[in-house]
């Protein structure tokens, strides 16, 4: 299946439970556009595992947000790309320009069906002052700016960013740059660690390409009723 806006949510499988991974794939696969995987998932269960949930045809997100050297981090794009064969994947856009550079370069060595190379610019679950505190003080918007501009110029396909920071994204970065937004609540729904958030319809109003959904999903008592509402509400 290709990634179009119209399969814009990616439900956030973050779980070590292998069967229950596999089942929520297979009952949200038709509803929203794909899966995401990360770290909690892939350490525990390794690349079978992504494919054994995933198969050849849910589109896949694969989140392990890469920051080392450069060398490190193109092995571990290639070996993503070779062994798992995302649609997407995560680094730190705060690993520099040659990293960042480096990952795109990876990337393209698999031509056409290569994993977009995403930048994770500001965590959605830091604020100002949890930015403060690792010693930027620019607020969050700045420095998700000044991230997404060098991931651009460096070669990445798009960036990890919260909603609260997608207009301003679309205005510097262009129509095709692809923002790929977490931190997404639902109305009414418990926003748990997430600090930067926005509604389903509000961050797709606001121009962002995909959303990555977890918990107000997966830990609904329906977990394909709430996907369901979710795309039901943003189609409307
Ligand atoms: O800045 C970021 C980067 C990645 N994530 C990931 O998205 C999901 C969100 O899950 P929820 O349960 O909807 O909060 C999760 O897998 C994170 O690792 C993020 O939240 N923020």
């Amino acid at each position: 299946m290709r990634l179009t806006p119209q399969n814009a949510v990616f439900t956030a499988i973050d779980t070590t439970d292998l069967n229950a991974a596999i089942a929520l794939g297979k009952s949200l696969a038709p509803i929203s556009g794909g899966i995401k995987l990360g770290k909690e998932f892939f350490t525990s269960h390794g690349p079978q595992g992504i494919m054994a949930v995933a198969g050849e045809t849910t589109p896949l997100f694969l989140d392990l947000k890469f920051h080392d050297i450069p060398n490190t981090v193109a092995g571990g794009v290639r070996a993503a790309a070779k062994f798992i064969k995302p649609n997407m994947l995560t680094i730190h856009a705060s690993g520099g320009p040659a990293m960042i550079r480096a990952a795109a370069d990876a990337s393209a060595e698999f031509g056409e069906g290569r994993p977009l190379i995403l930048g994770v610019t500001v965590l959605t679950s830091m604020d100002d002052a949890d930015l403060k505190a690792v010693g930027v003080e620019s607020p969050a918007e700045d420095q998700v700016l000044r991230l997404a501009e060098l991931a651009q110029k460096n070669g990445a396909d798009g960036v990890i960013c919260s909603p609260r920071e997608i207009q301003a994204l679309r205005n510097l970065c262009g129509p095709d740059f692809k923002l790929v937004v977490p931190g997404i609540r639902p109305l009414g729904s418990d926003h748990g660690d997430q600090k930067r958030v926005k509604t389903p319809v509000e961050a797709m109003t606001d121009g962002a390409s995909y959303l990555v959904i977890g918990r107000p999903i997966t830990g609904a008592p329906d977990p394909a009723a709430a996907a369901s509402a979710i795309v039901g509400g943003i189609a409307a």
